[in-house]
């Protein structure tokens, strides 16, 4: 369970998120959507505690990230929409070094690297050099590494960018089975038909802020006849659909 309470985080004088308040359950697929510079990535790079904010608090899995931060994150797989890797290291070389870092036993390192090598179909690339690896294999490597201590909560910023078809159906997949599994998963997306899809809770932020929150059932009742996809609604309430 992911719990925001009135989140607020200012750029020199910008306001990029304000009184933010949201609570994801356990077993949620949450999808975050809103046009560029609404806030997204910098609401996601908060509840993964890259980024302290300026008021407010997270808990994660019921555990406070401000205070006990290390706690906290040991509960987090956090894929970022600009991931850093280390180049010089092979792909196995990677995964074992973040399993390090959050300390996950030899056996349970090597069943979670083999199933995950084997689910990215990475296993023949696992011994060569990231650097040669294309920007689909990257962005599975680092699905993988973020997903090898078995998270409870998962945040994503945009995870389908850059990827083939067969790579999007297979995390789409990946994401709705975590969330059966009783897994928290928070993603932010661009692609309405993606949210509309497989998440269970939607929410839509613009300019900072939460304009509408449920499941997408919800908000399509909320908005009224003309509003049969979440694209009509998601235009409509940022005012992104208006013909200058
Ligand atoms: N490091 C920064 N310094 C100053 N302003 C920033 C910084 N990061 C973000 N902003 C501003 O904060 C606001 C929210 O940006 P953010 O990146 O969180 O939005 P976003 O919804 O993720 O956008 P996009 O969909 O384009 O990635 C924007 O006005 C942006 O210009």
């Amino acid at each position: 369970m992911i719990s925001i309470e009135n989140i607020t985080k200012q750029y020199q004088g910008v306001t990029a998120v304000k009184d933010l308040t949201l609570s994801i359950p356990s077993g949620c697929l949450f999808g975050f959507i809103g046009p560029n510079g609404a806030g997204k990535t910098t609401t996601i790079r908060i509840l993964a505690g890259i980024l302290v904010p300026d008021a407010g608090t997270v808990r994660i899995a019921g555990i406070d990230l401000n205070t006990r931060p290390e706690k906290a994150k040991q509960k987090i797989g956090f894929i970022p929409d600009r991931p850093y890797l280390y180049e010089k290291l092979t792909g196995n070389e990677f995964l074992k070094f973040c399993a390090d870092i959050y300390r996950v036993r030899p056996k349970d390192f090597i069943a979670a690297r083999d199933r995950y090598l084997s689910l990215f179909a990475m296993q023949d690339y696992a011994d060569h050099l990231i650097e040669s690896y294309s920007h689909g294999m990257k962005q599975r490597l680092v699905m993988a590494s973020a997903l090898i201590h078995d998270p409870e909560i998962i945040i994503v910023d945009e995870p389908m960018v850059g990827l083939d078809p067969a790579a999007i159906r297979l995390v789409k997949k990946l994401f709705r089975d975590l969330a059966d599994k009783g897994k928290t998963v928070f993603m932010s997306t661009h692609t309405l038909e993606i949210a509309e899809s497989i998440c269970d809770q939607v929410a839509i932020i613009h300019k900072g802020r939460i304009l509408t929150h449920g499941t997408v059932a919800e908000l399509q009742a909320r908005a009224g006849d003309s509003h049969d996809r979440l694209e009509d609604l998601f235009l409509d309430l940022t005012g992104s659909g208006e013909v200058p």
